[in-house]
């Protein structure tokens, strides 16, 4: 397969990179920069195997011709323009926000900009892999999802589908390593201010909410509202997830195991542990596994269910990997089967 990757100097360009080099099936790398034209991606990351990689190459209509699949791993706004002209000539992975909200009116509230095309917004399949297989498999442009959201809905599908939690009393207190926030340094991030340190950010207005409550209602059948708290904690990869929600009379201990165990028994990245097994995040360390730990509390009739992912493998490029798998008939683990680094 010949794969092209615009925004490859960014955290999401470099992991596809390390993704797409060990994939069996993947026979080019294109690499295109709106900044770096003629540079080597060497010279940013040498670290990366110079002999595989051609100079980072001016993005054009002309230049993207001939590629199999399109990796858009750029800023907001980037996809919301070209996405519509590249999937004329290739399937497009966009890993951006660009096109994952579906009413317009909610993408301009939370991200303070203009929203993509609606013949753009229409033909975009939200690429949740392991609950959107079918359309996934059809689509020529996926709106890969954001990391908070892959971690959050990959908990709590199973449990709001079959109304195991009361969808309205559902908090998420979601801590994230550094990389989440792109390759640029910035003063929210930068080595002095986030070592030794625990931030919080965004509350009640970070967009991946519209994002978390559109999946969710729509397996609800009805509208839902979330309470979502994001952290900076100072690591470099990782995401955990903690979600809390009252259990309705009629289920117990029992039955949420059943119901997690059983959505999940043929997904080869998604593992849930058994009752109180809690994940750490280093046991998903640069894999395309979401763990989920979780105890249901008798006495509160609460339950505590904590997911955790590599922010930049299942949380971004891993599961743009998996869709292009599924997009393409491959096998869905192609290039994804490492296990975890630990320690
Ligand atoms: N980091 C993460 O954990 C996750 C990131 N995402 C999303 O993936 C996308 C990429 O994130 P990430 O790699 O972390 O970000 P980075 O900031 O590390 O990289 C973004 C890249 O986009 C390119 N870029 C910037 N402006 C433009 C432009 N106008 N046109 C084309 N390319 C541009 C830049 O490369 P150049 O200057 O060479 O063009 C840059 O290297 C973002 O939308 C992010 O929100 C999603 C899930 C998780
Ligand atoms: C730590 C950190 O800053 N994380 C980013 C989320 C990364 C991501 O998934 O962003 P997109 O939805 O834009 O793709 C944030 O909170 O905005």
């Amino acid at each position: 397969m010949k794969t092209a990757i615009i925004g490859a100097t960014g955290y999401g360009g470099i992991e596809l990179i390390r993704l797409l080099s060990n994939h069996p099936s993947v026979e080019q790398i294109a690499v295109f920069s709106s900044s770096q034209q003629g540079v080597k991606m060497t010279d940013s990351y040498p670290h990366i195997s110079e002999r595989f990689f051609e100079s980072l190459q001016d993005i054009s209509i002309e230049a993207l011709q001939g590629f199999d699949v399109i990796f858009l791993s750029t800023p907001p706004g980037v996809s919301a323009e070209w996405s519509s002209k590249l999937s004329a000539a290739a399937k497009v992975i966009d890993l951006s926000g660009d096109l994952r909200i579906n009413d317009p009116a909610e993408y301009e509230k939370w991200y303070g900009r203009e929203t993509a095309s609606k013949e753009i917004l229409n033909k975009a399949v939200y690429g949740l892999s392991e609950w959107n297989r079918e359309q996934i498999k059809e689509a020529q442009i996926i709106a890969n999802p954001g990391c908070y959201p892959t971690a959050v809905l990959l908990g709590m599908i199973p449990l709001v589908k079959s109304g195991a939690v009361d969808a309205a009393t559902i908090i998420i207190d979601a801590k994230s390593g550094t990389t989440g926030a792109g390759r640029s340094a910035s003063a929210m991030t930068h080595y002095s201010e986030m070592n030794d340190n625990l931030k919080i950010y965004k509350v009640n207005e970070h967009k991946h909410i519209p994002e978390i409550e559109q999946e969710l209602a729509g397996f609800l059948n009805d509208t839902v509202t979330i309470t979502l708290s994001t952290h900076l904690v100072p690591m470099t990869r990782g995401m955990m997830a903690t979600m809390y929600a009252s259990v309705p009379e009629g289920f117990d201990e029992q039955k949420i195991k059943e119901i997690l165990e059983s959505s999940y028994k043929n997904t080869p990245f998604v593992r849930v542990r058994p009752h109180k097994q809690m994940p750490s995040t280093r046991e998903v360390n640069a894999s395309n596994f979401c763990d989920i730990g979780w105890v249901y509390d008798e006495r509160t009739k609460r339950l505590t269910l904590v997911s955790v992912i590599d922010n930049l493998v299942k949380g971004a490029s891993g599961q743009a990997v998996q869709n292009m798998n599924i997009m393409f008939g491959l096998e869905e683990t192609a290039g994804l089967n490492g296990l975890p680094v630990f320690p």
